[in-house]
């Protein structure tokens, strides 16, 4: 029996843009990829309808603007996969990516000018946190690179949900994120509240007020949104310190029995998403807010991903994450901006955070 190893259907998947979806879960050192011959996309309310399906959701970061995605399942590849098996469907030309708005790659004049506008209804009071993104672009490395990119993420940041995509609604994309936004596995859910950053190597520092209050933030909204579903009985561990990469986060997580939200869960999750450690508070000013101040579309960054099934599903938040743009790749990063916040000091911030995909890419670009 002939047989092609996991790469080289992945290899054959980005070449002929077949729909797949490949991931590594934080803390194993196996990699999943999914193919689909069958890909829908959907809107908002439709979600609930996908959410208890064997595939791969997509989802963006506001439906307002893009569509949600769906990945039937129609092959598993974890080691080696059977050729007659997987013939038909990676080498088939897949459609290419629908056309797409061009970012705006913001400097640090154009980024303070967004930051200003942003911090002014902070200070108006209209909100009291949202994120500021925005995308860095980096020349001269081709799709042909991506897998290499994808396997050396996930072997490089074994804490973190890596992750690559390709249909023709979302484009080609990859990631390594440290943020769950949901999780069900025998009958329990569980979710975080992930904010604030410092460096990793700055382990004696401790967190100051402005960390604490962004993160509390996030946390305070689980807290109402668990009140607004009854879930009351929760367990919450936590604010403790996570590595992720080079930085560290605040993290406190939250553990709840399924049946408290067993028959609306895809309710919940449009409930729950974006949370405020990728959008803001109040959630529909802040992204007012932040559509009216970016200079870029979002799409797909911080919105989630994962994998879902019948009892169990996996979602993480789109972040640490690029998409495959021409020639180059579109980086997307952003923090949470509050009343304490320094412009100077977040742009910092978002060099850091591009920092998780660029060591790997600069690493990739020098040994051509
Ligand atoms: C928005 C991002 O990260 C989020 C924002 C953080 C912050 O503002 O400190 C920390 C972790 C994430 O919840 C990103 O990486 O782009």
């Amino acid at each position: 029996m002939q047989k092609y190893s996991q790469e080289e259907v992945l290899i054959k998947c980005v070449q002929n843009k077949v729909s797949f979806s490949i991931y590594r879960y934080p803390g194993t050192d196996k990699d999943i990829l999914l193919i689909s011959e069958d890909v829908s996309a959907f809107d908002k309310n439709q979600l609930s309808e996908f959410i208890d399906k064997d595939g791969y959701l997509i989802a963006p970061f506001s439906f307002e603007t893009n569509k949600g995605v769906f990945l039937k399942n129609s092959i598993l590849v974890e080691g080696s996969v059977e050729k007659l098996s997987v013939d038909h469907i990676i080498n088939a030309k897949g459609q290419d990516e629908l056309a797409t708005a061009n970012n705006l790659y913001a400097d640090y004049s154009i980024y303070l000018e967004q930051f200003e506008n942003l911090f002014a209804s902070i200070k108006k009071g209209n909100i009291q946190k949202a994120i500021l993104s925005r995308v860095k672009h980096i020349d001269s490395f081709p799709t042909q690179k991506a897998v290499d990119l994808y396997y050396q993420l996930s072997a490089l940041y074994p804490n973190a949900y890596s992750f690559m995509y390709y249909t023709s609604y979302t484009g080609l994309w990859i990631g390594a994120t440290p943020e769950l936004l949901l999780q069900i596995q025998h009958n329990s859910v569980q979710t975080v509240s992930l904010a604030g950053t410092k460096k990793y190597d700055d382990q004696e520092k401790s967190w100051n007020k402005k960390e604490l209050n962004e993160q509390q933030y996030v946390s305070d909204y689980m807290d109402r949104l668990l009140n607004q579903y009854n879930v009351v009985n929760y367990k919450v561990e936590g604010p403790v310190s996570v590595k992720a990469g080079k930085l560290s986060h605040l993290k406190t997580i939250y553990n709840f029995p399924l049946d408290d939200i067993a028959a609306k869960v895809g309710e919940f999750v449009i409930d729950l998403h974006p949370t405020p450690a990728v959008c803001g508070l109040p959630k529909q000013t802040s992204m007012e807010v932040i559509h009216s101040v970016e200079g870029h579309q979002r799409s797909y960054y911080s919105g989630f991903i994962g994998k879902v099934s019948k009892d169990s599903l996996n979602l993480y938040v789109n972040i640490r994450s690029l998409k495959f743009v021409d020639e180059g790749v579109d980086l997307y990063i952003g923090g949470g901006i509050t009343e304490g916040s320094d412009a100077k000091l977040e742009w910092n911030e978002t060099e850091l955070k591009a920092g998780t995909l660029l060591d790997v890419i600069n690493e990739l670009k020098n040994n051509k």
